[in-house]
């Protein structure tokens, strides 16, 4: 949908913050640009709604050339979210986001609607739309942001560092939201951010640039992680990206050991056969307990208060081999516990288990990973 063909921008002063960009900008996906500070990620996103404009190459919108549509047209068809949300102080919250819907001419009544429909969306509560901005906190202001890009329902969103001042916490639930608002619009974005765990997280494709303006890497998050391009952009991914790289591997192929788990009144002969150095102990209704070595366990006598906790289980099918091998990392028998989405055990699995699937995933190489690309992380 948006095409960059050798973009190059040189400051009055000289400065090159880009140098010969081409990228093509995938259509209704999250496209990241990231990198470090001043390498030219905030000046890409700004050619591409002309608040910027190009020294040489060409940015092409749907095949147009850009420089060929009126900017008033250009900005309305693209929403655009900025850190610290930007947002008019003397203005409430609803009157905020009716912004562009009342620009274009929509009406009070209908902008207001409008407004207050996107407040939900972006999980606004209804009581916050009289108040004004200085009575939000920051992640809150952050989702106004949100909500007013999305107001005029343009095709494209701009977002330029949109959660890098709010703390971890509030970041992860922006992302999270961003990522469901996305699943339900399909909006083409393209986002700045300077952390590259933000970008892994959110991007369809994720284009790592290098100071001077330079293109070093353009792939998905688990190509960039599995290959990549040199040292800058494996340095730049940080130590533990093979760890990381296992979000993108799912969990439901792990095979399950069904014949360690036991009901709470299991009888004596099933405590016996299976040979596995921990039970895993379920309630009647087949949730997990907790562990005990069978040596320990009294047929028809088991007392939940004297398991060993069986902390934080997985579920195959929605949740990544990562998230499986930290079950297993976390817990004290060191085997891991699958349940179903009710909560339900569906069987336990050792980390021994996990490292053969491990292997395998990445013997299978790229195809695999393209395939489980939307496992969450
Ligand atoms: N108006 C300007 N005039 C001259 N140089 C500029 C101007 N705007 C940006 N620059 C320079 O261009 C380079 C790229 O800046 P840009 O803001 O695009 O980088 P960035 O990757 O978004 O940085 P950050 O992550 O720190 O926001 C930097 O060296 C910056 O100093």
């Amino acid at each position: 949908m948006i095409r960059m063909e050798s973009v190059t921008k040189r400051y009055p002063d000289g400065t090159v913050a880009v140098d010969r960009l081409s990228l093509d900008i995938p259509d209704r996906a999250i496209t990241v640009l990231v990198g470090p500070s001043g390498c030219g990620k905030t000046t890409t996103l700004r050619m591409i709604n002309r608040m910027v404009e190009p020294t040489e190459g060409t940015i092409l919108l749907d095949g147009e050339d850009l420089q060929r549509l009126p900017v008033t047209t250009l900005r309305r068809s693209m929403g655009y979210v900025i850190q610290n949300a930007g947002l008019f102080q003397h203005r409430t919250i609803l009157d905020n986001i009716a912004t562009v819907p009342r620009l274009l001419g929509w009406g009070k009544a209908r902008s207001r609607e409008r407004a207050a429909e996107l407040m939900g969306r972006v999980g606004l509560d209804a009581s916050l739309a009289g108040r004004y901005p200085y009575q939000l906190s920051g992640g809150q202001q952050q989702r106004v942001g949100v909500a007013r890009a999305l107001a005029a329902d343009p095709p494209v969103l701009l977002m330029d560092e949109p959660f890098s001042a709010v703390d971890p916490v509030v970041r992860k639930g922006l992302q999270d939201e961003l990522l469901r608002i996305q699943d339900e619009l399909g909006k083409t974005i393209v986002f700045v951010t300077h952390d590259i765990d933000e970008a892994v997280k959110l991007g369809t494709m994720v284009a790592v640039m290098r100071t001077g303006g330079r293109l070093a890497q353009f792939a998905s998050p688990a190509d960039l992680l599995s290959d990549p391009a040199d040292a800058f952009v494996e340095d730049f991914l940080g130590a533990d990206r093979g760890v990381r790289r296992l979000s993108f591997f799912p969990s439901a192929g792990l095979e399950l050991v069904t014949d360690a788990v036991v009901p709470l009144d299991a009888p004596a002969a099933r405590l016996a056969a299976s040979g596995a150095p921990y039970l895993l102990v379920t309630d009647p209704d087949g949730r997990p307990l907790g562990w005990g070595e069978p040596r320990d366990l009294i047929a028809g006598a088991i007392v939940p208060e004297g398991l060993l906790p069986y902390g934080r289980p997985f579920v195959p099918g929605t949740d990544s081999l990562r998230a499986a091998l930290d079950c297993a990392v976390l817990s004290p028998t060191g085997w891991a516990v699958a349940v179903d989405a009710d909560g339900r055990v569906s069987g336990v699995v050792s980390q021994q288990a996990i490292g053969e699937a491990i292997r395998s995933a990445h013997a299978a190489g790229r195809g695999d990973v393209a395939e489980v690309a939307e496992v969450a992380p």
